[in-house]
């Protein structure tokens, strides 16, 4: 357990099972990050409200803690339209950034983490508002099972997305295409959603617009905050997943049950 991070580890919890034990699915997992998460949440807090199936588990830890009046005065600020609506059915008392520009506490999941606690997020399309609600906290706490965390982003084989306005799209993939056309074994694709009428279809944000997946057979090689820089300056972007410097602490389960907070 990321024995390829030791300068970073905070003491270890306990493993949460004996050692004779089944190891912890990945859902598992999630749910263990995701309550340690909530362990830090105070009543008062502004919450920055993560999106995806690790976050959605800290949610119903809140919702949990708000009903036993364990926390209270608790105010969320979704990251996506889906988490809205899982939190209102859940009833924590939602707002939004203009309401609350400075937000206490974010708590979100991501799909890659490198031994720098730089992230790659956004496979659920959530990336956009992710970014600005993330960036607006004064704490963003990751939570992930083990297999996230990777020694290079775009190492894990699976997408670094790039929100971008539907508008000219394909002169926006050509120029995310130039930028890296000369990286072994690069490839970037439009993602596409299949309707319920069977037709393949682009994918739409929250924010109504498209998303350009990047792949890297090996990751990213190159310097994170140029690539990151050189890929804001194409007009038609939007934002990309690389989310550099923003986590200040990451929180991984294992399958052992063992628990690792990782500070910036
Ligand atoms: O767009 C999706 C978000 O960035 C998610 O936080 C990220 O994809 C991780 O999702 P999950 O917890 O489902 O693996």
């Amino acid at each position: 357990m990321p024995t390829h991070f030791p300068h970073l580890l905070s003491p270890s919890a306990p493993p949460a099972m004996s050692p004779a034990a089944a190891p912890l699915s990945q859902e598992e997992q999630k749910r263990v990050a995701a309550y340690r998460a909530v362990d830090l949440v105070q009543s008062g807090m502004v919450l920055g409200l993560g999106t995806g199936s690790t976050a959605v588990h800290a949610l119903d830890r809140i919702a949990d803690f708000l009903r036993r009046g364990i926390l209270h005065d608790i105010v969320g600020i979704p990251t996506s339209k889906q988490t809205e609506s899982i939190a209102r059915a859940l009833k924590i008392p939602l707002s939004d950034l203009d309401a609350h520009p400075v937000i206490d506490l974010s708590i979100d999941g991501a799909d890659e983490v490198d031994p720098f606690l730089n992230l790659v997020k956004g496979r659920g399309g959530s990336l956009l508002r992710e970014k600005m609600i993330e960036g607006a906290s004064k704490k963003f706490v990751v939570i992930v099972d083990e297999s996230k965390m990777v020694e290079r982003l775009g190492g894990s084989g699976l997408a670094v997305p790039v929100e971008i306005i539907p508008f000219g799209w394909s002169y926006t993939l050509s120029k995310l295409k130039a930028l890296f056309d000369l990286e072994h074994g690069f490839n970037a694709k439009l993602r596409t959603k299949v309707q319920d009428d069977g037709k393949e279809a682009p994918f739409i944000t929250d924010n109504g617009n498209y998303i350009i997946d990047l792949y890297f057979e090996n990751g990213i090689e190159r310097d994170l905050g140029m690539i990151s820089d050189s890929i804001l300056r194409i007009v038609g972007v939007a934002e990309h997943g690389m989310f550099l410097g923003m986590a200040t602490s990451v929180i991984v389960a294992s399958k052992e049950g063992e628990v690792t907070v990782i500070n910036k």
